[in-house]
């Protein structure tokens, strides 16, 4: 299974986005220290759509914490397009589980705020509020608030939002997991045609072994104390052009689902094959 899978590794172009290097982070409290993420390497290039699997308490949001600016490595150091970054700011967007749109702002308006903030004029402001808003599927929802959307139309206003400022790279902290299952394969499809039309780069966090299969040219499992990457692969689903429906009917689909959830569920002393991504 595994040849399989690394086979495909050859497909990826070698222009790392975000870059990690020998990372680690220690969270200090009054009476013991927390070991959370342990000499992490990583990079995320052009095209890639990573996503992160693990279970619970493995390093996950601390990783995608410290790629976004909010928290800084212990060692180790994070650059994005080769320059050290330090503090969050308009190259690396996030979208979180919860939409953290404006309740006072409309959609569009919601949408324009990182354009203000960037003092993109007033009529460019306009064309990619509209643009963003039908790529999502809300153009015609532009002048309604926040409180009268659903759930998975919140979620991706925010993805509208994010993807407007035209970050060099989204990252995604299991943006569907307060969605319920219809809701968030629709959503899956939609961010699926998203990426298609964008290849922004993005690092996904999720604990759902099949989103991951559906949405992830690369993923990467994670095992905790101390939370290190013990196997970083290429999907070779996603590098076909198939449906969901073909992808999920597939007897890839299943090999390659029982394959993660045997290495995520593997205790960290166990020895994984490390496969590492070779570009
Ligand atoms: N602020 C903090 N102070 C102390 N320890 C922390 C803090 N945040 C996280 N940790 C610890 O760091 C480790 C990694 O936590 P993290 O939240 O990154 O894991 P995760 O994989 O995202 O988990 P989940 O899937 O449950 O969200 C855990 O042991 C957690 O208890």
């Amino acid at each position: 299974m595994l040849s399989s899978v690394t086979s495909h590794t050859a497909s990826a172009i070698s222009c790392p986005v975000i870059e990690v290097r020998n990372l680690n982070l220690y969270y200090k409290s009054k009476n013991k220290q927390v070991h959370a993420l342990d000499s992490i390497n990583l990079q995320l290039n052009q095209n890639d759509f990573l996503c992160v699997l693990g279970s619970s308490g493995c390093g996950k949001s601390s990783l995608l914490h410290v790629l976004a600016g909010f928290r800084k490595p212990t060692t180790g150091e994070v650059l994005i397009d080769g320059k050290k970054h330090l503090r969050p700011n308009s190259e690396v967007g996030v979208v979180f589980q919860h939409h953290n749109l404006f309740p006072w702002l409309s959609i569009e308006q919601n949408v324009a705020f990182g354009l203000k903030m960037k003092a993109i004029p007033r009529v460019e402001r306009k064309k990619l509020v509209s643009y963003y808003l039908k790529l999502v599927g809300l153009e015609s929802s532009s002048k309604m608030w926040p409180h009268q959307l659903s759930e998975g139309m919140k979620q991706r206003a925010s993805i509208a939002r994010t993807l407007a400022t035209d970050p060099k790279v989204i990252l995604m902290d299991e943006p569907f997991s307060a969605l319920d299952a219809l809701t968030r394969r629709s959503m899956q499809n939609h961010l699926r045609e998203i990426w298609k039309k964008t290849r922004k780069s993005v690092f996904f966090i999720t604990h759902d072994v099949e989103e991951a299969l559906l949405l992830g040219t690369r993923i990467v499992v994670m095992h905790p104390n101390p939370g290190k990457i013990v196997l970083d692969i290429s999907n070779p689903l996603t590098q076909q052009d198939k449906s969901v429906h073909e992808m999920e009917k597939s007897k890839e689909f299943n090999h390659l689902r029982d394959y993660l959830l045997s290495v995520i569920s593997k205790g960290s002393n166990e020895t994984v094959a490390f496969t590492k991504f070779d570009s």
